[in-house]
C-alpha cells in the first residue's frame, strides 16, 4: 500500500537555531500516529513544510507519494488542521465552513456533516473571534474533515479541549484510522499520546523513535526475565537480592529491578526478612521515563 505521508532527510533551520534535522521517517495507513515532541521540539515546523507553507533547507516531503502542492483534488486527499483552520474571527463557523467548502469545491452538505462530526454545530452561528481556543480547535478540524480526506495531519488538535472534548477527540480520531486513513497528531503531551496513539514518532530536534507505543514503553527492559518488585522495604530487599541473584538495581521510586532471580525468589527472600511485596511484575518503563532515556542517549544532559 502507498505510504500516507513521507519525510526524508527534513532539515530546517531559523537563523542560527535548528528546528529539525535530517528527519526521515513515514507514516501508514489505518492508525493514529502520534508526533510528541517538547515544547519548541519542531513539530509544527515538519508539519507545515509537509503543508507547503514553508521550505525546507534540505530534505523532501510527500503525501500520497507526490509533494503536497501537486496534489490532485487535496481537499478529498489530505485535511491539514492548525490552530483554527485560519477562521477569520469576524466570520460564524458556519460561514467559514461555506467559504472553506466552496474553495475546496465541496458540496455545501457537507459543512453540516463536519459540524455533527465535531460536535460544533451548537456553536456554528457564532462569530469565531468570540468563541474559545477549544472551540475554534474543533472548527479546525471541522475544516481539515471537510473533503473526508485519506490523510489527516492535525497540529495539537488536543491543545485547549476539556477532558470531555478530548475524549470525543480520541473516538473519532479511532474511528477514522479503524476506517483506513492515515491519522497524525502533534501533541506535547506524552499522556495523550499514549491514550491516542497506534504509533509513535518523538521528536526533539532529531527524530528519536519510531515505533508503536508499547515498543517505546518496553525499549530499555531488560531482556531475559527481569522482574520489578516493590516493597514496604526497597533498600533492604536489593541489598538481600543482591548476594542471591545476578543483577540488582535500585530505581528509586519504582523499585527493585531484579535480574537473575525467578518470582519465587523474590517472594521467599522478603518473607525470610519480613518485607512486605506490594508489587511484582515484569518491568514496563513509563513513556516519561522512556523519553527521558532517549533524550539522554542523544542529547548529554539532555533530560535534566
Ligand atoms: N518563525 C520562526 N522564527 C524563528 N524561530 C522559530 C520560528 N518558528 C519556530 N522557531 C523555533 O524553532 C524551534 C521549533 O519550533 P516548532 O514550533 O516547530 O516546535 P514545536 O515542537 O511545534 O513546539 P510547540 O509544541 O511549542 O508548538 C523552536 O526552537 C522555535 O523557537
Amino acid at each position: 500500500m502507498t505510504t500516507a505521508i513521507s519525510f526524508s532527510g527534513l532539515t530546517k533551520r531559523y537563523g542560527a537555531r535548528t528546528a529539525i534535522e535530517d528527519a526521515t521517517f513515514s507514516v501508514q495507513f489505518g492508525e493514529v500516529t502520534g508526533f510528541f515532541g517538547p515544547r519548541g521540539a519542531g513539530k509544527t515546523t515538519c508539519l507545515r513544510i509537509l503543508a507547503g507553507l514553508m521550505a525546507p533547507d534540505c530534505g523532501t516531503t510527500t503525501v500520497l507519494g507526490r509533494p503536497f502542492a501537486g496534489l490532485p483534488s487535496r481537499a478529498r486527499q489530505v485535511g491539514v488542521a492548525f490552530d483554527d483552520g485560519g477562521a477569520h474571527p469576524g466570520h460564524t463557523g458556519r460561514q467559514h465552513l461555506l467559504l472553506a467548502a466552496a474553495e475546496a469545491a465541496v458540496p455545501v452538505r457537507r459543512v453540516d456533516e463536519v459540524l455533527a462530526i465535531t460536535d460544533t454545530e451548537d456553536v456554528a452561528e457564532r462569530k469565531v473571534g468570540s468563541c474559545s481556543p477549544g472551540i475554534r480547535r474543533r472548527l479546525g478540524l471541522a475544516t481539515a474533515l471537510l473533503g473526508d480526506p485519506r490523510v489527516l495531519v492535525l497540529d495539537g488538535p488536543a491543545d485547549g479541549l476539556d477532558p470531555l472534548d478530548i475524549r470525543r477527540l480520541r473516538a473519532l480520531l479511532s474511528r477514522l484510522a479503524d476506517s483506513g486513513r492515515a491519522v497524525v497528531v502533534s501533541s506535547r503531551d506524552l499522556a495523550e499520546v499514549e491514550q491516542t496513539a497506534d504509533r509513535v514518532i518523538v521528536l526533539h530536534h532529531r527524530v528519536l523513535f519510531t515505533g508503536s507505543v508499547e515498543v517505546l514503553r518496553r525499549r530499555s527492559c531488560p531482556a531475559g526475565g527481569a522482574l520489578r518488585v516493590r516493597t514496604s522495604d526497597d533498600a533492604r530487599m536489593a541489598a538481600e537480592l543482591a548476594s542471591s541473584a545476578g543483577d540488582v538495581r535500585s530505581e528509586a521510586a519504582h523499585g527493585v529491578l531484579v535480574q537473575g532471580a525467578g518470582a519465587e525468589t523474590i517472594l521467599t527472600t522478603a518473607a525470610a526478612i519480613g518485607v512486605e511485596v506490594y508489587e511484582l511484575a515484569e518491568p514496563v518503563a513509563s513513556l516519561e521515563e522512556e523519553f527521558c532515556r532517549l533524550l539522554n542517549e542523544t542529547v548529554p544532559g539532555g533530560a535534566r
